[in-house]
């Protein structure tokens, strides 16, 4: 009978967490390096490139693939016969593991988590607490599978309980295009089917830590419905032409991985989840010898990438920028950033705009006119940065604020990651403003461009403070020109085309 230390499951979950935070799996790596190849979209291409450039500069470096390095989901399945050394509950354990990995002083990872979850939303500061579920079985083993889910991809989430004559392939198909690219394709949609409600969604979950093989499915050919369903998906979904960040392409899933389970005869419960370009989880056993021990994924497995940031793109210089110059910037354009910018997200846009209602003036050192600002919650730095890990949050959950901080600030920019809505759309053109975006999932390597960073205002609010970056070649493209195209309508739509005109080829 095997017994489980507590120190051993402590340090299993905080070195693992370490080990995700910087390692993406390898089975993700080898079919993003596959997508990337066969690309043929410039844009989705040139993503692709910098969110593979970005891993390998993490494996090297032991730094955060994403500044969002999760919320921690851990699944345990627990031997009946196994025995505990510890006086403590599983929650506990978890979470003391997660404290060590969150504020480890080689590579601090960012605290995220916020309680209570409605009204002050004060950060917990540790990451703390995770989400644990637990299955009893058989043996007397610890089997932990782990993830660090980024809460861009978790936001679009979905769960419909269908008739059960209802097809689940339309449904999903339905979902993707409103679910926009916050949840930074390409990757993996976990799909529960059947069961109860909340059984359904842990099925999703759950699914995101399949092993990747698609392209072995299809070359041995499936086996059952649910294989079959597997395969029609990652057809018609890549069909949509949604691509690597929303902005067209031929790849937007890299799998689509299926559990399910029996079902009531009423009804048909389905959950959708999808897994972002910061993919991370992993999978170990205890036995009572000793901690996990995970090896580290030899650095070949990283592809040679070419991508030259300065080709083709303008350069701007953020300190004597003006309206009429943005004017010129065409969608899709890519540009080169250095000067000054603020930074600003959730919690400070909304304290913003409350201090705008109230006709208050904005703090000290918070002057946005012909500013531009970045959508961003960085990781804290480590040694010589000054910076950790800063790519873009989702610009979408700041539109409702947009008009308003647009019309009574002078802003001139936003920087962020993935679609705007209609009302942001609408307030960008009538201010002659502009909406760029930088690549979601590359966060170690957009940090390479910030040479300093001060902060400004709101420290209470932790990462999501408002802070001066100075920039150098910050490397971006415009998503939404002063005239109000947006590249997120026009790049899937033009995608979704040329796909339909692709040839099916018959094996
Ligand atoms: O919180 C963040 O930094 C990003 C978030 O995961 C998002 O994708 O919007």
């Amino acid at each position: 009978m095997s017994h489980i230390r507590e120190d051993d499951l402590i340090t299993s979950i905080a070195d693992a967490l370490q080990y995700i935070s910087y390692y993406h799996p390898p089975d993700y790596i080898r079919a993003l390096s596959a997508a990337y190849e066969a690309e043929e979209s410039p844009a989705a291409k040139s993503a692709m490139a910098q969110i593979l450039i970005n891993s390998r500069l993490c494996a090297e470096g032991h730094r955060p693939i994403c500044q969002d390095t999760g919320i921690v989901i851990a699944f345990f399945k627990v031997g009946m016969a196994l025995r505990w050394d510890t006086n403590r509950s599983l929650q506990e354990l978890v979470d003391e593991g997660v404290r060590g990995a969150y504020t480890h002083p080689d590579n601090i990872l960012r605290a995220s988590i916020v309680d209570p979850p409605i009204g002050a939303r004060r950060n917990t500061g540790d990451n703390t607490p995770a989400i644990v579920h637990t299955e009893l079985v058989p043996g007397d083993k610890l089997e932990v599978r782990l993830a660090a889910k980024g809460g861009g991809s978790e936001n679009k989430a979905r769960f419909a309980i269908l008739n059960p004559s209802a097809s689940v392939v339309d449904w999903v198909l339905e979902q993707l295009p409103s679910m926009g690219a916050g949840w930074c394709p390409p990757g993996i949609l976990g799909l529960g089917i059947g069961g109860s409600a909340e059984k359904a969604m842990l099925m999703a979950k759950a699914a995101l830590s399949e092993p990747i093989n698609i392209h072995e499915l299809r070359a041995r050919g499936p086996a059952n419905a649910i294989e079959e369903m597997r395969l029609e998906l990652f057809e018609k979904v890549n069909a949509l032409g949604i691509g690597a960040q929303g902005l067209g392409g031929l790849t937007t899933v890299l799998d689509v991985q299926i559990n399910s389970f029996p079902t009531h005869a009423a009804s048909l419960p389905v959950a959708l989840i999808p897994n972002c370009a910061a993919t991370r989880h992993c999978h170990f056993t205890l036995d009572g010898s000793g901690p996990a021990q995970l090896e580290p994924p030899a650095l070949d497995s990283w592809p040679e990438i070419a991508w030259d940031p300065t080709a083709g793109a303008r350069r701007v210089d953020l300190n004597s920028i003006t309206r009429e110059q943005i004017a010129s910037w065409q969608p899709g354009e890519r540009l080169l950033l250095s000067g000054k910018l603020l930074t600003g997200r959730d919690a400070a846009h909304k304290r913003i705009v409350e201090l705008l209602d109230r006709g208050e003036a904005l703090p000290e050192g918070v002057d946005l006119s012909n500013r531009f600002l970045y959508y961003v919650g960085p990781v804290d730095p480590v040694r010589d940065e000054v910076v950790g890990p800063a790519g873009p949050t989702t610009a979408t959950r700041m539109d409702r604020f947009t008009d308003q901080i647009l019309e009574q600030t002078g802003l001139i920019g936003m920087i962020g990651k993935a679609e705007r809505g209609p009302a942001a759309i609408d307030a960008i053109r009538r201010h002659h403003a502009v909406y760029l975006i930088a690549i979601g999932g590359a966060a170690y390597l957009v940090s390479k461009a910030i040479k300093s960073a001060r902060l400004i205002a709101f420290e209470d609010l932790g990462m999501e403070a408002i802070r001066e970056f100075e920039v150098e070649d910050m490397p971006v493209t415009v998503a939404v020109d002063s005239r109000g195209v947006s590249v997120h309508e026009t790049g899937p739509q033009q995608w979704r085309s040329r796909i339909a005109e692709i040839p099916i080829k018959v094996e």
